[in-house]
This record gives structure tokens, sequence and C-alpha cells, in this order.
């Protein structure tokens, strides 16, 4: 494939080009100069790879002054890229003035340490990058809290005594964020200050659990928004439930899970969440930090999928999108997938259906608004759809399911029967009725029931 997957801007400028988000991003003072380092594996196009690794480099906020590919059979143990190479990249600091390297790849702590004794500059990962720019990111307290954590591991893997020079540029690209001020630690006070938030991790997680069941409780369903970084979530979000949520041309200005109500035709309202946005190898201890954020996105009823429609790499990254949704267990999860941005491809706003006339895909403008309503109409069908809502009828020896619909959706009324079972006034996902039939050995039908419950407000968290 030869186009880049994920532009950094979509405004026709040229693909990969840094120069968008660079512009839009307010730099910190003296924006440090970036040579960014591409290894070739023969696997990934190179070119592309490294205009995206470009985009991230703008994203947090870094100028970039140099681009060198380095190729190699098997990487040196010692510094990742051969005695030539890093050569070649002291060279081209001197040349460019540049204060930084950033390698597009995984570097063990022992590398990132040796290159930059070598190179007397400081050296970033690709993992180091991107904690950097989730550490701008972070909005909310829980965000914050996984950020923090998720650098602090990563500082405590490479924190060694007597840690360089380098300990004197604080405030840089990969030493800011809540992480910075623990760079002078050694290992035994960060371990404590890694344990204290573990610890209130901990209770922000409970409390938001608790939040989400009573959210359950008020029978609402949840959509999740979710998609590759910059696919225009955040514009859609605040299109459909005018919310006004942050929205920026750069690479995750979400990273905070936000929630608003959504009302659809027919006075029904349904939970949208926005969620974070997904990218291509995001390091496992970032997926680990955001898991409980995603675990919203499990628990949706429908999951709106957004694809930006003026991306060439667009089904790439929504593939990709699906290995992270199917690693999170969400693939089960209906999808609804929205192709966004249709202004900038010239194409009408539009709607797919199945052959059993089911929407699978909308074609809109989140900016411009055309196609929303459409978008909409088609939530509230597969909503529809998705939910399960009617009365059923258990025996007195069938205690166990009696709980399970306690578990999985909401029981608005009980009543005894005469044979000694119970009638339950359900709603439920419908996907988890089907698991009850499959696999549980639920037998009775689900009658239709009278008129729904009005739902109760939520507020925004
Ligand atoms: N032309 C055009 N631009 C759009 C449209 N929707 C969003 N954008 C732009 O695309 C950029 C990214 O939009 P966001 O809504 O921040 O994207 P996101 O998916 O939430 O991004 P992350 O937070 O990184 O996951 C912004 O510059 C938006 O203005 C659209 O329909 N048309």
């Amino acid at each position: 494939m030869s186009a880049p997957r994920n532009p950094a801007t979509n405004s026709g400028s040229a693909p990969g080009a840094a120069t968008a988000p660079a512009q839009l991003f307010e730099r910190p003072e003296g924006g440090e100069r970036a040579l960014l380092v591409q290894p070739e594996d023969g696997r990934t196009d190179p070119a592309e790879a490294l205009s995206e690794f470009e985009a991230l480099a703008a994203s947090a906020g870094a100028e970039v002054v140099g681009r060198l590919y380095g190729r190699r059979r098997a990487p040196d143990p010692r510094t990742f890229v051969g005695p030539g190479k890093v050569a070649e990249i002291r060279a081209a600091l001197a040349d460019a003035g540049g204060d930084l390297v950033l390698v597009n790849h995984a570097l063990s702590p022992a590398q990132e340490r040796n290159l930059e004794r070598e190179l007397e500059c400081r050296v970033l990962d690709r993992t180091g990058l991107i904690l950097d720019i989730f550490a701008q990111r972070a909005r909310s307290h829980e965000g914050k809290l996984q950020v923090e954590l998720a650098q602090l591991r990563h500082i405590a893997s490479r924190l060694v005594r007597g840690w360089s020079h380098l300990e004197r540029q604080k405030g840089g690209i990969g030493l800011r964020g809540p992480g910075e001020t623990q760079l002078e630690m050694d290992r035994r006070l960060l371990g404590g200050r890694i344990k204290q938030l573990e610890k209130r991790l901990g209770r922000v997680r409970r409390q938001r659990e608790q939040g989400r069941q009573a959210r359950r409780r008020r029978e609402l369903p949840a959509i999740s928004l979710v998609g590759y970084t910059n696919a225009g979530k955040s514009t859609l979000f605040n299109r459909v439930a005018e919310a006004g949520v942050y929205v920026a041309d750069q690479l995750f200005a979400t990273l905070d899970t936000t929630l608003r109500r959504l009302d659809l035709p027919g006075g029904e309202a349904a939970v949208l969440a926005d969620t974070v946005g997904f990218i291509r190898d995001l390091p496992p201890q970032l997926v680990a930090a955001f898991r409980s954020t995603l675990e919203e996105v499990v628990e949706a009823e429908l999951l709106l999928h957004v694809i930006d429609a003026s991306d060439p790499g667009r089904d790439d990254n929504a593939a990709e999108v699906d290995a992270v949704l199917a690693e999170l267990g969400a693939d089960e999860v209906p999808q609804l997938r929205v192709y966004n941005k249709v202004d900038l491809t010239g194409g009408d706003p539009h709607v797919e259906r199945d052959d059993s006339g089911r929407p699978v895909a909308v074609w809109l403008s989140a900016a411009s608004g055309a196609g929303i309503e459409a978008l909409i109409t088609a939530i509230s069908e597969r909503l529809s759809a998705a939910q399960a809502r009617g009365v059923v009828e258990l025996g007195p020896g069938e205690g166990r399911l009696r709980a399970r619909f306690y578990q999985l959706g909401e029981v608005l009324e009980e009543t005894i029967t005469d044979t000694g079972g119970v009638r339950l006034a359900v709603v439920l996902p419908r996907r988890e009725l089907e698991r009850l039939y499959r696999h549980e050995g639920l037998s009775a039908q689900l009658e239709p029931m009278a008129e729904p419950a009005l739902p109760e407000a939520v507020n925004a968290h």
C-alpha cells in the first residue's frame, strides 16, 4: 500500500505532512527539534510508517528537522541501529541542529541509554513518544492517573543509577506530564508512587463502576463511538449530542470517555460515549492503561465505528480498530459504520443497508452536518433491533435464570405466578437474550409487554 494510513490532516494538504497539526498545536516554548529514525523491516511500507510517525511527533509538539531510514537484518543489541547508522545520525543531528532523536520502534532501556550516550542527546522510542502525547491530552482525573501510571512504569524500567546528563533537561518531549517530577527519584520512591497511584485508580474505577451501574438501572441503552485517531469522533459526538467537547486536529485529542444523553426520534433516549482514539501499534502498556476506559465499549448496545472516508488507508485503519475491539472482547457488539468527511471525497451522504434492510453504514459529514439526521434515524432503527423487551415466565426451579436477568438487564417488574414461579418484565440486550437461549437453558418465550417506562434523564459526567 503506498498511501499513508494516517494523514495528519484532513484539510487537503500533502498526506503525512506534519505542517497542519504543528501549526494548530500550541507548541511549548522552544519546541524540540527532532530527528526521526525509521527502521526498515521489509514488512511495513517505511515511507508510510514514517509519515504516520511524523504526524505523531508533530502532535507531541516537536519540530521535525530531519528523517533517516535504517536498514539492518537484525537489530544491534547494544544500540538497535548499527555503528555506521549511529555516526550518520550524529552527523545529521549536527547538520540540522536537532536536540531529540525519535525512533519509530520499541527500544530496550539499555539501547535507549546507549544511544543517548553516543549521540549526546535525548532519545525516545515510539512508546515514549505516545506516552508523552497521552500525558498532554489526558483530561479526566482517571485519564491523568492512568497516563501517570503508564509513564512511571515506563520510566521505572529505564531508570538506572546516575541517569546521565539528560536529567537536567526537564519538560521536554517524553519528560513532561505528571511523570516528569519523578525523574530524580530512585526506584524505591518510584515504586511507592506507583503503588499509591494504583490505589487511587482503583478507587476512581470503583466510583465509575457505580456510576455505570446506576446508568444501567436507568435502562438507557449505551452507544459508544470508536474509531481510528483523527477520524472525527469528537466532531461527530458534538454534532450528534450538541455537546461542547474538545475538538482539535491533533492525534489523540480524545483520551477520556465522555458521556452525553442522546434523544432519539420516538421519545427514546440513549447514552452516547466518546472514547479514546485507536492507533496502530498502540503500546501494550497503554492498551492496559486504557482498558477500563474502553470497558464501556464492551458493554455498549451499539458501536458507531467512525471511519475517515477521505483517508486512503481507511480500510487498514478500520481493520486495526476491529482488531483492538476483538482484543477487548467487543467483537460481538453490533456495529454501525460511519464514513465521515464525505465533504472531502465529493460523495453524497447516504445510508447503506444489508439484505434485510438493516442500516449497516452511514456516509456523512460531521463537520457540515450533512447526513446527521439519517444517522440518528439509523441509530434508532439499530437500537430498537438490539434491545429485547418483554415478559418472561420462569418456573420455580429456575432461580438461576432469574438471577441472570437481573445481572444482564433491567427487571422492570416481578410478580409471583400461581405455580410458584415468577413473571419478569425485562429489558436486555438482544445478544444477551440469545446467549441465554443458546447456552443457559432458557426456554420460555419473551412475550410483548405494555408501554415501556419512560427513561429518566441522565446527566453528563
Ligand atoms: N473536512 C472535514 N473535517 C472533519 C470532519 N469531521 C471532523 N473533521 C476534522 O478532523 C479532525 C479530527 O477530528 P476529531 O473529531 O478531533 O477526531 P477524533 O476521531 O475525535 O480524534 P482523536 O481524539 O484523535 O481520536 C478535526 O480537524 C476536525 O475538524 C468532516 O466531516 N469533514
